[in-house]
């Protein structure tokens, strides 16, 4: 994959990553849609990753459809260039991690054996609250597979969905926050000579998909960018020079959030599940008629999701930013709801603007 990588950087093509566990659907299609903005060539990595999953998790039920996902991926207008779809990216020491790295109970590498993978990557303040409580290892795991990814592929871009606001607000900080004099410039000059290149290597499904995009590349970059020298801001924390680039939810036509464990929810569970987009719009819409009192629209949405027969893990007003809890909306914040319908838990959020 690294080698791949080099390639493409060799040629000066600009590279983004869209990180996903697979079974894909038209949201993770929206940040490759996105990605051809920014970038010349787009790996996409398809791994459920062991490590942010609890034992008491849904990892061994996780969906996935290979196949589907690589249709899927053909389909999308103007190609990807490469899917990195490693079999396991942690060593498991003595243990044997299974199939994925994943296998019954198996999650965090280390613990068990005693050797293999012991490092890991934390944010601190924003991997506590919302998703964080409920699962724990979560973040440490996203952190650490995220990392892991970026050093495999080198990109230039990294595509996340504002679905998972807090994994999306956590990796934005983790990579990447202006830092107002700092010298640290990721300078890359981008040149006109787009050339199209397939690499297949054995651990990658060397994937080569780009059906007649050359002309439409060079002239967006023609249009643009030729020979200019962009500036991707400075890093922080890590160092990374790439760009966490947030793109917004894709939802069914009736509101669901997209996600790939709306497979598990039955029919009537589905319909249940509308609720909280309902709900989600219902608060904004009386935020913006005036109503800033947080406990008010919180009550609103627990009330609604929890009358149409869910469970709420938690529906929390935070700031966009900081994602501390708020009392009363005055700036930026973000409505956001974890909630089980059945055996599915679901996340969903709405940002509020006022
Ligand atoms: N509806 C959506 N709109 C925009 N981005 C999305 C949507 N669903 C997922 N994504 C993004 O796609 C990337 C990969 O996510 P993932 O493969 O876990 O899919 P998912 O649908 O979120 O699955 P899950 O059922 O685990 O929530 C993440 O950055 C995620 O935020
Ligand atoms: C970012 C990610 C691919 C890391 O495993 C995953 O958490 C996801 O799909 O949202
Ligand atoms: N998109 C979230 C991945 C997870 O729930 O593990």
């Amino acid at each position: 994959m690294t080698k791949w990588s080099r390639s493409m950087r060799s040629q000066s093509k600009l590279i983004a990553l869209v990180p996903t566990m697979g079974y894909l659907h038209q949201g993770h299609l929206s940040l490759i849609k996105e990605a051809h903005k920014h970038a010349n060539v787009i790996a996409v990595s398809i791994y459920v990753n062991p490590g942010q999953f609890s034992p008491n998790e849904d990892l061994s039920t996780y969906p996935s459809d290979f196949q589907g996902d690589i249709q899927k991926l053909m389909s999308v207008p103007g190609g990807i260039d490469v899917v990195f779809n490693p079999k396991n990216l942690y060593d498991y020491g003595d243990s044997d991690g299974g199939e994925s790295g994943g296998g019954d109970g198996v999650v965090s590498c280390i613990e068990k054996s005693g050797l293999g993978h012991e490092s890991w990557v934390r944010v601190e303040k924003l991997e506590k609250g919302l998703c964080g409580k409920s699962r724990p290892i979560f973040f440490r795991g996203v952190a650490t597979i995220v990392t892991k990814l970026f050093n495999i592929v080198e990109p230039d871009f990294a595509l996340f969905g504002k679905k998972d606001y807090q994994q999306w607000r956590k990796l934005h900080h983790e990579v990447r926050k202006f830092l107002p004099g700092a010298s640290t410039h990721a300078l890359v000059h981008i040149i006109p000579n787009i050339s199209m290149v397939t690499v297949p290597l054995a651990s990658l499904i060397g994937w080569k998909m780009k059906m007649g995009l050359e002309s439409e590349m060079n002239s967006r970059i023609n249009g643009s960018k030729l020979g200019e020298e962009k500036i991707l801001e400075p890093v922080r924390d890590l160092d990374f020079s790439i760009k966490v680039i947030g793109c917004e939810i894709t939802r069914e036509n009736d509101g669901l959030a997209m996600s790939s464990r709306n497979v598990h929810l039955k029919p009537e569970e589905r319909e249940k599940a509308l609720s909280i987009n309902k709900s989600l719009s219902k608060a904004k819409s009386e935020a913006e008629n005036g109503q800033v009192q947080c406990d008010k629209l919180r009550n609103l949405v627990i009330q609604c999701i929890t009358e149409a027969g869910g469970t709420i893990d938690y529906a929390e007003i935070v700031d966009q930013h900081s994602l501390e809890k708020v009392e009363f909306i005055k700036g930026p914040v973000v409505f956001c709801v974890a909630a089980l319908f059945g055996k599915v838990r679901l996340i969903d959020n709405m940002e509020i603007n006022l």
